[in-house]
């Protein structure tokens, strides 16, 4: 029984299993489910065979005797395979080693033949699992459907003195115990596999917040919750500390699954009521509450707590992590569609709006008002939503206005004709249906008014377009916006980087997307790339730029993998007024604008301690702009989109 509701929410985060140590004896698999399943967990994590049991070439299975046991949806839905815990593939012992192999191996087809979802492996035993990465790896090339979830302890003990220095130096004697580096050696080894995930055991401490955050960019799929890892509140029940309520609140709100684990150590039922210990379950007695049953109604009532996800997340939901190649509004028309879903960003033409009526303030004095009429462009007017935005800052301030609206998709220009018509706004606005870049207008401007940003600030060509633009403001005149910055920050993202890599081809991972980001972990504070301002009438002025960065990891994080950065912007549109999507300055409740990210070919492994050092160009030719970019600091990553040859916007 799913943990609760949470309207738009329908991840898997809503189903909480529990770990079957052993079977009691005469109780068999469909006993223990049953059991569990009547006492509201969704799903159980259980061994696919004896414990002591030891392989033999050809040996069936002694487990669970038949697949017939349970019914085919039973096992795919209701069934995590529990991989034998004594396997070690990296023992010195010849025959352990390949005892275990023989094990791990039938033990995952017989999984596969139940068709379960998914099977946990047991954590590697020692620093080096290379031969056990090279068995999950050859299993790994003959699944289909079902996934592994390498269990992990979450640890990660502090660094001691000189442990930095000696990994600096790439000396690997420091005594860090980070899980974090075993999961990233075995996906290495494993070349990044999408269906190789991570359980991660959760116990009663906890590393620090930065190394937690981490794991937000992994594909974790389970979080197991040792009871141990549970206090005791006032009335005797199990609770979790404020520190294990948010990490859970944050897996929660990342898709993971809860697993409850381990023996009961809250002996909290009404005498009346029977309690099994443990996992020992009877189908016929399943009026029995499971004795971890009180785990999971805290659980539940944890998740039942979260706040509801707010409107605009709800309706953005599908759009979480998923790769949308940017828009050209330049080189292609808009459809009215998307002109629909911009108009409905009302933050955004309020900004306008505040901006357009600041400009008017400065540039009619109030004894001139009666006077002076401004003349206003909108250059790249759409639909019109700029248009009246303006129209509404002259009248909030008393400013009389010209309008011109310039649109070159010649689609927008019929409704802008409309919208005027219906408006009545014919002595007020002329529509101009041209490119920008050509119009001979008739006339100079006062103030300039655009939107032709995209999620990186310069990635649509405004400053390609503003400075054919300027060509017919006043050499006073303003533009807003007057400047725009763009912003990256190295983030983990796993989850890209997969469905990145299932295209199988270099021009993939040379291509920026615009993605609403989710399952990522963000590595080190967002840093500033390009600005452009505007007007810029200086003669050399140019268009490329080059900017190189260095960003120091966050404190106490630990050694973490890079698989591209998260581009953001922020616009001055006039003065005081801004508008953008920079996390830390982001204006609240906007919505025109998801992230962009820029992938690497490569993920780059950053250690403890190190910094990353990343590269960044915006490259000009007479038909396109393209960006390229490249990582030189802890190791050098190829130069990625040379020449624009994988990506570039058309001018
Ligand atoms: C991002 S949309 C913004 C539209 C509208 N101002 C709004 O806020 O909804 C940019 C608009 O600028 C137009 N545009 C882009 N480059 C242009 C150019 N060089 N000349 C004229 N219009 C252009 C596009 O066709 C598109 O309608």
């Amino acid at each position: 029984m799913p943990l609760g509701q949470r309207s738009g929410d329908k991840s898997d985060s809503r189903y909480c299993g529990v770990e079957v140590l052993d079977f009691p004896a005469g109780e068999g698999l469909p006993a223990v489910l049953n059991h569990s399943l009547a006492s509201a967990f969704d799903f159980i994590l259980a061994p696919l065979v004896d414990p002591n049991y030891r392989p033999a070439p050809g040996a069936v299975l002694p487990v669970s005797a038949s697949d017939l046991v349970l019914g085919p949806s039973q096992w795919s839905n209701h069934v995590v395979g529990k991989i034998s815990e004594w396997i070690d593939l990296d023992a010195e012992d010849e025959r352990l080693r390949l005892d275990s192999e023989l094990t791990l191996k039938q033990e995952i087809a017989w999984a596969s033949h139940v068709s379960l979802q998914a099977c946990v492996i047991p954590a590697p035993r020692r620093s080096f699992c290379g031969n056990y990465a090279r068995v999950v790896n050859q299993i790994l090339q003959g699944l289909t459907n079902m996934n592994l979830w390498l269990r992990l302890p979450l640890e990660k003990s502090e660094p001691m003195d000189g442990d930095l220095d000696k990994i600096k130096n790439n000396n690997h004697t420091s005594e860090i115990a980070d899980s974090w580096e075993l999961w990233n050696s075995f996906r290495l080894l494993c070349d990044h596999s999408s269906q190789l995930c991570v359980a991660l055991d959760i116990s009663g401490t906890l590393p620090s917040m930065n190394s937690l955050g981490r794991w937000f960019g992994e594909p974790v799929r389970a979080a197991i919750l040792q009871t141990n890892a549970f206090l005791t509140n006032a009335r005797g029940y199990p609770c979790l500390s404020k520190r294990h309520q948010r990490l859970l609140t944050g897996l929660f709100n990342h898709s993971v699954q809860a697993i409850i684990s381990g023996r009961s150590n809250h002996n909290v039922f009404p005498a009346s009521e029977g309690v099994l210990s443990g996992d020992e379950g009877n189908a016929e007695d399943s009026y029995v509450r499971h004795a971890l049953a009180p785990y999971l109604e805290y659980i539940a009532y944890l998740y039942q707590k979260m706040d509801p996800l707010p409107e605009q997340e709800r309706f953005e939901i599908n759009y979480r992590d998923f790769l949308q190649s940017p828009l050209q509004p330049l080189m292609d028309n808009l459809e009215a569609q998307t002109y629909e879903t911009f108009e409905k960003d009302v933050v955004k033409y309020t900004q306008y709006r505040r901006a357009v009526a600041k400009a008017l303030v400065d540039r009619v004095a109030d004894d001139a008002v009666s006077t002076t009429r401004t003349v206003l462009m909108v250059v790249g007017a759409g639909r019109g939503p700029l248009v009246r935005a303006s129209l509404q800052a002259a009248e909030e301030t008393g400013r009389k206005l010209k309008v011109y609206a310039v649109e070159k998709n010649p689609n927008a220009v019929i409704t802008l004709h409309s919208l005027i018509k219906l408006e009545g706004w014919e002595s007020l606005v002329t529509v101009i249906s041209s490119d920008m870049r050509c119009w001979d207008a008739p006339e100079k401007a006062d103030i300039l008014v655009s939107e032709l940003l995209g999620s990186f600030g310069d990635n649509e060509l405004s400053p390609e377009c503003l400075d054919g633009a300027q060509r017919f403001l006043k050499p006073d005149g303003i533009s807003i916006p007057s400047s725009y910055t763009s912003f990256i920050q190295p983030i983990t993202a796993s989850k890209l980087h997969d469905d990145i890599k299932a295209h199988k081809d270099i021009a993939h991972f040379e291509t920026a997307y615009v993605v609403k980001l989710h399952r990522i972990a963000t590595l080190a504070p967002p840093q500033q790339v390009f600005t452009f301002t505007h007007p810029n009438f200086s003669p050399n002025a140019s268009n490329q730029r080059y900017t190189k960065l260095q960003f120091e990891m966050l404190p106490d994080m630990g050694s973490c993998l890079v698989h591209g950065f998260a581009g953001y912007f922020d616009s001055v549109l006039y003065k005081d007024v801004h508008l953008g999507i920079e996390p830390n300055t982001a204006t609240p409740n906007m919505f025109s604008w998801f992230p962009i990210f820029f992938p690497l070919r490569k993920p780059i492994y950053v250690p403890e301690g190190s910094p990353i050092e990343v590269h960044f160009w915006r490259c000009c030719a007479p038909t396109k702009v393209w960006y390229e970019w490249a990582v030189t600091t802890p190791t050098p990553s190829p130069i990625h989109n040379s020449n624009g040859r994988s990506y570039w916007v058309g001018l």
